[in-house]
């Protein structure tokens, strides 16, 4: 068959259940090969859950969640020779890393090498890999957070598997390092790897993925290019002008339809330039006292994608509708 890219993680239908409670409900999204795709959400939304089951650590309730096309199907039956040949198929990054505090990076990558057939001369190679060369003697546990990242990520890809599985692994790294995670995962999709990468935070993933999927309450709520999540929240020219409805209706009759005016009474112009809102402006006769760009964070543009359901009116007072949760502002989204 022609034309059909051949899939590197495929999610059918999966729910997953803890006891009675619903982690996962009805999630389908496929992830073509040599791509990297995002998978974000609130805490809870169900990430977790659908790395460590495409890691064959959780068995769905129903559905499917499998890793490959041809050639990548993870392994089954003897114990041993899974691990050996899963660890050519698929790698996990996982949180907490599961590192030995008091083991030197080498010594655990031997111990990983050993239980999955590689020979030590791979390790060494693994620590350059992951620029962790200078540090090999050093205890697990005296490493940053970055440089634990690192040594997860090292013992991932011992087996060099074309698919990488990555549950928040730019959670407590700094800018250079999610920079240098991101440059990882290009090199490896350049060379035909794939990889899902988990995150609470588009921010921190969205350099690099090929396709965004927002989980909401362990339900998707938007698959797809992140051009086409930026098309959807665009940046936007918010301008205070003496008459905003006359300047909103030269904009539309000049194409630009998509303006939007705030409760403080500025106009949110999307797509226009700042000389085409002044030349709209001169035209409807309005006097522009600003205009300021407001380029949306897309944390924020996460934030309203995952939006908590407003709380039920309760008719009884002093009793809400629902079970009361906090809110606190997710994802510390600069205003
Ligand atoms: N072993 C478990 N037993 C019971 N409930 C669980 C278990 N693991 C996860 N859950 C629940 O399932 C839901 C989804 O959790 P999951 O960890 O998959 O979400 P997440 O998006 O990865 O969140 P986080 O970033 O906080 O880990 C949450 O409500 C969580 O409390």
């Amino acid at each position: 068959m022609t034309g059909v890219a051949p899939l590197a993680f495929s999610v059918r239908a999966m729910t997953k259940r803890y006891g009675l409670a619903s982690a996962v409900e009805n999630v389908s999204f496929t992830v073509a090969s040599g791509t990297t795709a995002a998978l974000v959400g609130p805490p809870g939304a169900g990430k977790t859950t659908i790395a460590r089951t495409l890691l064959g650590l959780l068995e769905p309730t129903s559905g499917t969640a499998a890793v490959g096309g041809p050639g990548t199907n993870r392994p089954r039956g003897d114990a041993d020779r899974a691990a050996v040949s899963s660890a050519r198929v698929v790698g996990g990054v996982l949180a907490p890393r599961g590192l030995h505090p008091g083991r030197t990076a080498r010594d655990h990558l031997r111990v990983y090498a050993a239980a999955v057939g590689v020979p030590d001369g791979r390790v060494e190679e693994v620590l350059e890999l992951v620029g962790l060369g200078d540090v090999a003697r050093s205890k697990a546990g005296a490493l940053s957070a970055g440089q634990q990242t690192r040594l997860a990520l090292a013992t991932a890809v011992l087996g060099d598997p074309p698919l990488l599985v990555l549950d928040e692994p730019m959670d407590g790294l700094d800018a250079a390092e999610r920079g240098w995670l991101q440059d990882f995962l290009r090199r490896h999709a350049k060379r035909g790897g794939s990889a899902l990468v988990t995150s609470a935070s588009l921010a921190a993933v969205l350099p690099g993925a090929d396709n965004v999927i927002v989980l909401n309450n362990g339900a998707v709520v938007y698959q797809g290019s992140p051009a086409r999540l930026r098309r959807g929240h665009p940046d936007r020219l918010v301008v205070a002008a003496s008459t905003p409805i006359a300047l909103a209706t030269v904009l539309a009759a000049r194409g630009f339809t998509d303006a939007v005016i705030r409760p403080d009474g500025r106009l949110a112009v999307a797509e226009a330039t700042e000389a085409d809102i002044r030349d709209a402006a001169t035209a409807a006769q309005v006097r522009l006292d600003s205009i300021i760009p407001d380029l949306i964070h897309p944390d924020r543009v996460l934030a309203s994608l995952t939006k908590p359901p407003a709380p039920a009116i309760s008719p009884y007072p002093g009793l809400s509708g629902t079970a009361h949760h906090p809110t606190p502002m997710p994802y510390g989204i600069p205003r």
